[in-house]
């Protein structure tokens, strides 16, 4: 069983506010206790007014390490790129923004990369943000030939290749994502989605839990932890 807790807004500014300060008290918190945080930020369009938001809160960034939860195999300065965003916005802050991308199109050489770069962080991660797709992927774990692994490989293996079938069609290009174990091992999992469709198919994922035909309900399955859910009404 899920345990879910949908918080609903109305006004797009205080969506993105609540989400900030959330994230901003779980590094807090991770910075008293062990020094350093390390986190997972989404890609795509709806993360961006919370990074704004974020990027304004007094941390001690310099001890903060960011990771996409996904990327794009596409070149650091492509609009698709997601770690880009991450950096435009963390960056000028002195945040570690650490890239889990290649240029390399091979998805499966990109995700073995990926995987070796983040053996090399500090788990468990302290907090993974995931986005969700109209189409309920998450993070790019997406249908395909990739699926099962990136649900049930090896828990060790963090990250992996993906190549989404069918392509996605505002980035149709290979992805490399963290894994699902890599996600459930979070010390918190927190979801920002916006608009009735993505409410709608993300409600009935998580009652369907492990028999979801749509990704982030067989990616939360498993979660132990309480999870989140700022969702925005458009
Ligand atoms: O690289 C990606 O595609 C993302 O990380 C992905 O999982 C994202 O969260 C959804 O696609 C939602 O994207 P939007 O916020 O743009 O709708």
């Amino acid at each position: 069983m899920i345990e879910a807790e949908f918080w609903d807004y109305e006004d797009a500014d205080e969506w993105a506010e609540a989400i900030a300060g959330d994230i901003a008290f779980i590094i807090e918190s991770a910075l008293d206790a062990r020094g350093q945080a390390l986190v997972a930020f989404p890609g795509g369009k709806t993360p961006l007014p919370v990074f704004e938001k974020l990027a304004q809160k007094k941390l001690r960034w310099k001890s903060v390490t960011i990771i996409p939860t996904d990327d794009r195999l596409v070149a650091v300065d492509s609009p698709m790129s997601n770690v880009a965003s991450i950096a435009r916005a963390f960056l000028p802050l002195g945040a570690r923004v650490l890239p889990i991308g290649t240029e390399n199109p091979d998805h499966k050489l990109a995700g073995n990369a990926a995987d070796a770069r983040l053996q090399d962080l500090h788990w468990p991660i302290d907090l993974v943000w995931l986005g969700m797709g109209a189409d309920g992927h998450t993070a790019s774990i997406f249908p395909g030939p990739d699926l099962d692994e990136a649900l049930n490989g090896p828990k060790a293996r963090r990250a992996l290749g993906v190549m989404p079938d069918p392509l996605p069609s505002q980035a149709p290009v290979a992805r490399v994502t963290l894994s699902r174990a890599s996600i459930l091992s979070a010390r918190t999992i927190l979801i920002a989605i916006t608009g009735k469709e993505k409410r709608k198919l993300l409600e009935k994922a998580i009652n369907d839990g492990p028999s979801s035909n749509v990704p982030v309900g067989r990616v939360l399955a498993d979660a132990e932890q309480a999870i989140d859910i700022h969702w925005l009404d458009e």
